[in-house]
């Protein structure tokens, strides 16, 4: 059985979703990013999941109001129970052919299952250059990730 390993949200950006100074919060583009990394975990997990962590979150461009948004996230990693995601985001004006890259980020998730212990997750495998080339990224993010972690907890004495 194949398992869909992509997802793809695509919207306009409305005026609730800008700030004072007429561009997309980036708060409201990390809630997108969740939201379309949750629905490409749960797909590939067949479970609920929660985020654990965003890594490598950059803000190339802005994103203004009435543009068309696309956010893709697919999953690149996966170890025992988690799921890692590489997740870009476009905008374009729908009137216009010119899209752009406004950010990128790697985000990772948990599968759970209903009282809440992690659950195995099924394994991904990189076929295509691209997708190896992804994975390594990924690993790197991964392990970059749990060394600052390694650090608050070590260095600052808190998570
Ligand atoms: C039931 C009702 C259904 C209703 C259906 C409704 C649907 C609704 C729509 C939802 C819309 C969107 C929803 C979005 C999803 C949230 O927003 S979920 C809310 C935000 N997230 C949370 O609240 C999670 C809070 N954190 C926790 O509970 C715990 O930290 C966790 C996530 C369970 C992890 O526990 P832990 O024991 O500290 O983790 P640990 O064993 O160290 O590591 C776990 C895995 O993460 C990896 N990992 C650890 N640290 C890192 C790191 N820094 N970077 C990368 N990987 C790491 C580990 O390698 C390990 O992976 P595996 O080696 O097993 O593959």
């Amino acid at each position: 059985m194949t398992i869909n390993s992509e997802t793809e949200f695509r919207f306009l950006a409305e005026p609730t979703d800008v700030n004072f100074g007429g561009k997309v919060h980036g708060g409201m583009v990390m809630k997108w990013i969740d939201q379309a990394s949750y629905a490409c975990a749960a797909q590939w997990s067949k479970r609920y999941c929660v985020t654990v962590s965003a890594n490598a979150i950059r803000f190339i461009r802005p994103i203004l109001v009435g543009q068309m948004v696309t956010i893709s996230a697919r999953i690149v990693h996966t170890g025992k129970t988690s799921m890692h995601i590489y997740v870009v985001v476009r905008a374009t004006d729908p009137k216009e052919d010119a899209v752009v890259v406004t950010n990128r980020c790697f985000i990772t998730f948990m599968a759970i299952d209903e009282s809440g212990y992690p659950v195995e997750v099924p394994h991904f495998e990189p076929v295509r250059e691209e997708d190896l080339l992804l994975e390594k990224v990924a690993i790197h993010a991964k392990d970059f990730a749990k060394k600052l972690d390694q650090d608050f907890e070590q260095t600052l004495g808190w998570k």
